[in-house]
């Protein structure tokens, strides 16, 4: 890239660039980038991308978010699916929409929600029968979307209606992966794909649309009541439109729904494959719950239930790999940055430092004990950067974790999870998170502990 000062990746072939090694196996290409230096750059065929290989310059990255904004061809494809909203709005929009959001995600409210997350939690595990052969993606999947289009409509939404939401909207997400990296022309072609985006697209726009009226008139219990109902915009903040409205709810969905199932998943696997660990998150979920889904007051007896959920984020961090564009020249630590550069940081790398984390790839929860020192502070904090960081930081983390917690404790002190020998079946390259495609399990009723 002219003018950085980075250091090039090795092996580029000419014309294709890193492109055969990075899409042979992406997650190992990048583990091969720090040994290089701070700052790596690849070559993906035409895109030169910046790819930052150290915690403190991905702090440095996240925290000048007006000179790093929000950019490249996956926030491009989610800029059509989510409008302007918060994740993908540029940083000239981003502290209004930041004020206007955060009271929704207030300390105070996350109880309330967390009643929705255990009504559905609840609902959705009780449907399970003894012996039956389930695939823990779709199930969780289908769980958070419940959840999270519950907190955000409250009970302004219909049950019938969620459900036809939640498949217009997950038919949506699937395609962003794909219209990101094909032609712009092939993305308008009336393939059957392509029609039934499109479909969808039109769809959940409308329902949302309804609901806000619906809303606006008649303020409810969910996070939508908390940012219609009674919130004085800070002085100078002009209020959200309809379509603003709606390009958040979408955001929201897009942002809190396979990030948390995902997690979840990847936890009860690890649980599963780790037997001691199995056998302690067992004893506190099933000791504390007895069969009964857990609820907000529970979290704080459930510590251990928390350290296996952030092991298995920092494992499998759903949210992989990251861009930003320079919107000046810059500099970046001891480099130079040219204005229009795309930068990455990956949470996946920076989960696997060995010096950060020894012996990375084993799965520890006791990296996240209460009182451990971590190179991510004192124990019982979040993977660094697992949750982005600065202005930009992830809004739902709170959230996040508490449904995470209170997911993964009802499931297992309620079910006894065989998972199928072949494991995850994952794709073959990750999409916009590390979820596995299918990941299938018997449950039996599991033994309550006196
Ligand atoms: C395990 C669960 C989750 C993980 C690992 C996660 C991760 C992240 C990350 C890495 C970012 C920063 C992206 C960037 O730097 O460009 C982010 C931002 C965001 N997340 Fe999450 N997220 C999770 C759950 C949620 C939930 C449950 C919600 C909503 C209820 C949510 C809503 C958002 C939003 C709106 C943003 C954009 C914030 C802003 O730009 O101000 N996330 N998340």
């Amino acid at each position: 890239m002219s003018g950085t000062t980075a250091v090039t990746a090795p092996g580029a072939l000419p014309v294709l660039g890193h492109l055969p090694a990075f899409l042979a196996s992406p997650l190992r290409f990048l583990r091969g980038l720090p040994a290089h230096g701070d700052l790596v750059e690849v070559r993906l065929g035409p895109q030169r991308v910046l790819v930052v290989c150290d915690p403190a310059l991905t702090r440095e990255l996240l925290t000048h978010d007006r000179t790093f904004d929000k950019g490249g061809p996956v926030y491009e494809r989610m800029r059509e699916v989510g409008g302007n909203g918060l994740a993908t709005c540029p940083a000239a929009d981003h502290r209004r929409q930041r004020r206007l959001i955060q009271p929704a995600f207030h300390p105070t409210r996350l109880p309330g929600y967390a009643q929705a997350m255990t009504e559905r939690i609840d609902a959705g595990i009780s449907a399970w029968r003894p012996g039956q052969r389930i695939d823990l993606v779709t199930e969780l999947r289908s769980m958070a979307a419940d959840i999270l289009l519950s907190t955000l409509f409250g009970a302004a939404l219909a049950p019938r209606a969620r459900d036809v939401l939640a498949a217009d909207l997950q038919e949506i997400l699937t395609a962003v992966p794909r219209r990101a990296v094909l032609p712009a022309p092939l993305c308008d072609l009336p393939t059957p794909a392509n029609l039934r985006y499109r479909k969808a697209a039109r769809r959940a726009r409308r329902t949302m649309t309804a609901l806000v009226h619906g809303l606006r008139e008649n303020p409810a219990d969910g996070l939508f009541g908390a940012l219609l109902g009674g919130h004085d915009p800070q002085a100078g903040d002009r209020p959200f439109t309809d379509v603003e409205l709606v390009d958040q709810a979408i955001t929201m969905y897009a942002g809190g729904t396979e990030t948390t199932a995902g997690t979840v998943c990847w936890a009860l696997y690890q649980a599963a494959r780790n037997p001691e660990a199995g056998r302690r998150l067992a004893e506190e979920c099933r000791t504390l719950l007895g069969t009964r889904a857990a609820g907000w007051d529970d979290l704080p007896h459930l510590p251990y239930t928390r350290q296996v959920l952030l092991e298995a984020t920092r494992l499998n961090p759903p949210g992989w790999l990251v861009t930003r564009t320079a919107t000046t020249d810059a500099r970046l630590g001891a480099h130079h940055v040219p204005a229009g550069a795309t930068l990455a940081y990956s949470p996946y790398l920076l989960a696997h430092l060995p010096d950060r984390y020894p012996d990375p790839d084993r799965f520890d929860p006791d990296r996240w004990a209460p009182g451990q020192q971590t190179a991510d502070g004192p124990g019982g904090q979040v993977p660094a950067s697992v949750f982005g960081g600065g202005a930009r930081t992830c809004i739902g983390q709170d959230y996040a974790l508490a449904e995470g917690v209170l997911m993964l404790a009802s499931i297992t002190a309620r079910w006894q999870l065989r998972i199928d020998p072949h494991g995850p079946r994952l794709p073959r390259l990750p999409g916009l998170t590390l979820n596995p495609l299918r990941l299938n399990a018997t449950v039996t009723p599991a033994a309550p502990r006196s």
